[in-house]
């Protein structure tokens, strides 16, 4: 009798088994107590909630124990699976209101590296991304759920390569877009929750597009956390469109007042030629502190950056805007937030989100774009339970306007008066620098026309006066010799400056142009009459529009010629919001004017022809022999402001490997096709000769012979191709596994399963030839065979 053998019991499977039903059924009760979870009590902490005991541990690591109000009222209901669109003051705690719900969403439904995306971040800025990527990397520390940051700026195909394994992403609406369109296989389609933070400036930023577009490629069923400290009207059209019967949680409109209580703020009315003067005495009376300091335009701060550093006035100074790249803009970022005492000179980039720790005053020199803007940049100071102050600069034409937008979204502001006699006159110092510095005579001019701009650009004309500025004392107080050309001109004109849009302007941009002039200018433009100034006047110009000049002729160029090229680069200006995100390049061709004869025929001339013939360019040749621009390699400076050399070096090496990989396996498959072509040109070749020989070629695998009566040469043929259909697929684990062919006479009986040697056949076991010596050695068996 055979003995049955008893299967030992597996201890670990039997563990593993009966974790697992527990696990099971811990999420089962943690699902029903979020169900049931009653809405208006009183939570006061964390614990208080059905939360999992890795997000709970990763709460109390973290140091958060107690909710904020926002938390209290928003993540109960998010636990429940609602939709939420939330309003809570700035530093409230609105970062964890949105984030615990959505880690809890994942844990309870057990996804796994398998189950794909399921959660979707979006903020309007890199830094805020950044910034929320870091809180839920602290409290999400437990748990084995996989994030990613798809942020722009970086290398897209180190994303690509990464975006498909992540479950949770923080992403900028535009490059997530970018993902969406080009990433082979990222897929949104199982996403359960999507947070849209900050979600009113997303939708200012121009965005709404690429929100709706994102949205359209989501699935319908899933939860949506919309959260923000200010809501307008497009976020709540946004919410009605994309959210489904939302719960609508304000923390705002049950306060008096919409900002922070432990916040004091004030402003000052000044003159415009005073505000550096006032801003630099403050700086030198404050100097124990560290404060953020708000200017209208990336031009603005780095004239004002790079003037006061010299100044030196005995605190370190910071700047941060646009302009920068992302890792000097994460540098800074990270710098100010790690100093107890700075001075940071920032663009609205800085406004929103940002959670710079024990920030003591937010002084805001050029005046917000308007009220939610102005509750923005205030919110960066005064913290979860920190005191802080803000102070505004207001021009006396802006003071009544501004100051009634403050106080219809309940702002509590108090006027203070500037004592003229502790103010220090910078002006001469300035003048001095820009005497000196060519640099900074032209970030002076620079700053100059982008403030003016930016006033003009401002959509609120009950505020902003371009009319009412002081140019010339402006100038003068910048330091700058002369005041920069600016000139208005009337709508008329205008119309034929919008026509000359340089090519280069995506379709957008140019639509925002002719908004813009044909709303803003009933009585002036911030354009220059560009047909006089295509003719030189004076020496001067003469000498200014000559190509290959210092720099300063480049600026002047700039500042004079081209006011239309600069409207439109001016990305970073507040109010000039981006028509359209899409991917598209397309271009649009600018109207040209038609030419008189004599231009014609100047145009047509040798003369002219030869002049403006296109001029070869230098090319350098790498050791492929690709043309390359000599300015597509690196300068020192750059290279060497990139990181250190062994970090880049590992970098390039890494970027490198991949490559060679990528064409390593294109080489593999090219070498392949033409291999498989020989063999079957040989074998053609071999299968006629034998046939002329009498002799039938029988192909198997090494190990197999055939041992079926009766193989046609169809049959045979089919097994032929199928092999090397086999030998295709498997070449790159198997190609030095070489396969042995038999060649058998046609009067061999292959049927009684006998060895074949023993019956009267031939059979001549030999390797395929690859090779010519191969070949050779195949000629010579045949040959000793027969
Ligand atoms: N429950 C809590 N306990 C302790 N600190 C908290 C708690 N919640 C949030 N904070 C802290 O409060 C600060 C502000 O939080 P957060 O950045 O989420 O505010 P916010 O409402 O998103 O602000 P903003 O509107 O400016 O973006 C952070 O430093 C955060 O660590």
């Amino acid at each position: 009798m055979p003995i049955q053998r008893r299967k030992k019991p597996n201890r670990s499977n039997e563990y593993r088994k009966i974790k697992r039903e527990q696990e099971l059924k811990g999420l089962e009760v943690l699902e029903k107590n979020c169900q049931n979870l009653p809405l208006n009590s009183e939570y006061e902490s964390f614990k208080e909630l059905p939360l999992s005991l890795l997000t709970q541990q990763g709460l109390q690591q973290s140091n958060y124990i107690v909710m904020t109000e926002i938390q209290r009222k928003a993540i109960p209901i998010a636990l429940r699976g609602r939709d939420v669109l939330g309003a809570a003051k700035t530093g409230s705690g609105k970062t964890l209101a949105f984030l615990i719900p959505l880690i809890e969403s994942l844990y309870r439904k057990s996804w796994s590296q398998l189950d794909g995306l399921g959660a979707l971040v979006i903020a309007p800025t890199r830094e805020l991304a950044v910034q929320i990527f870091e809180v839920l990397r602290k409290v999400g520390r437990m748990h084995s759920l996989s994030a990613g940051l798809v942020i722009g700026g970086k290398n897209v195909d180190v994303e690509q390569e990464r975006i498909n394994r992540m479950n949770i992403l923080i992403c900028t609406p535009g490059r997530l877009l970018q993902h969406m369109d080009q990433t082979v296989n990222f897929k949104c389609d199982n996403i359960q929750v999507l947070v849209l933070d900050e979600a009113d400036r997303i939708l200012d930023l121009g965005f709404e597009k690429t929100v709706n577009a994102i949205i359209e490629n989501l699935p319908k069923e899933r939860q949506t956390l919309m959260f923000s400290a200010t809501q307008t009207k497009s976020v709540k059209d946004l919410a009605r469109l994309s959210l489904e019967d939302p719960e609508y949680v304000s923390v705002i409109e049950d306060s008096e007042n919409c900002t922070p209580l432990s916040l004091s703020q004030h402003y000052l009315v000044c003159e415009l030629p005073q505000k550096l003067d006032i801003l630099f005495s403050f700086i030198k009376s404050h100097l124990q502190v560290k404060v953020l300091v708000f200017l209208s335009s990336c031009k603005q701060v780095r004239f004002v950056f790079e003037t006061f550093c010299k100044l030196h006035p005995g605190v370190p100074l910071l700047h941060l805007h646009g302009k920068q790249k992302q890792t000097k803009r994460l540098e800074i970022f990270n710098k100010f937030s790690s100093m107890k005492h700075a001075y940071l000179f920032a663009t609205d980039i800085a406004a929103r989100g940002l959670d710079f720790p024990a920030v003591d005053w937010v002084v805001q020199v050029d005046a917000p774009e308007n009220a939610e803007t102005y509750i923005h940049r205030v919110g960066r100071t005064a913290r979860y339970e920190a005191s802080g102050h803000a102070l505004l600069f207001l021009l006396t034409s802006e003071e009544q306007g501004m100051k009634a937008a403050l106080d219809k979204k309940k702002v509590p502001i108090d006027k203070i008066k500037v004592k003229s006699s502790k103010t220090i006159n910078i002006q001469k110092q300035l003048q001095s620098l820009c005497f000196k510095d060519p640099e900074i005579k032209y970030l002076g001019q620079k700053a100059f026309v982008s403030y003016i701009r930016s006033v003009y650009l401002q959509s609120d004309k009950s505020i902003f006066k371009v009319d009412k500025l002081p140019l010339e004392e402006f100038a003068a107080a910048l330091g700058l010799p002369g005041t920069p050309k600016i000139k208005f001109v009337k709508k008329s004109q205008s119309k034929n400056i919008t026509r000359q849009i340089p090519k280069e302007v995506p379709e957008g941009d140019t639509i925002k142009i002719l908004k813009m002039n044909s709303n803003a200018l009933s009585n002036f433009d911030v354009q220059e009459e560009k047909r006089k100034e295509d003719k030189p006047k004076t020496k001067l110009d003469k000498m200014f529009n000559r190509k290959n000049m210092s720099v300063l002729a480049d600026h002047y160029k700039k500042l004079v010629d081209q006011e239309v090229d600069n409207i439109m680069s001016e990305e970073e200006l507040i109010t000039l919001k981006r028509a359209d995100h899409e991917l598209s390049d397309e271009l649009r061709q600018p109207d040209r004017e038609p030419l008189s004869r004599r231009k014609l025929m100047k145009a047509n001339s040798k003369k002219f022809i030869i002049k403006n013939a296109p001029r070869g360019k230098k090319l350098i040749f790498d050791d492929d022999g690709n043309p390359h621009q000599v300015y597509e390699f690196q300068d020192e400076k750059d290279f060497r402001s990139a990181g250190d050399i062994l970090s880049q070096k590992k970098e390039f090496l890494e970027k490198e490997f991949e490559v060679m990989k990528k064409e390593d396996i294109t080489d593999k498959i090219i070498a392949r096709d033409k291999r498989q072509e020989k063999k079957i040109k040989k074998k053609v070749k071999l299968k006629e000769e034998l046939a002329e020989e009498n002799i039938k070629p029988v192909v198997t695998l090494s190990t197999t012979l055939p041992t079926n009566k009766g193989f046609h040469e169809d049959e045979l043929n089919k097994n032929d191709e199928r092999d090397f259909e086999e030998s295709s697929n498997e070449e790159y684990e198997r190609s030095s596994n070489k396969r042995q062919a038999a060649y058998l006479s046609d009067h061999d009986d292959l049927n009684d399963g006998e060895a074949p040697i023993n019956k009267k056949r031939k059979l001549l076991e030999i390797e395929e030839p690859e090779t010519l010596e191969d070949q050779e050695t195949l000629a010579l068996k045949l040959l000793n065979h027969l």
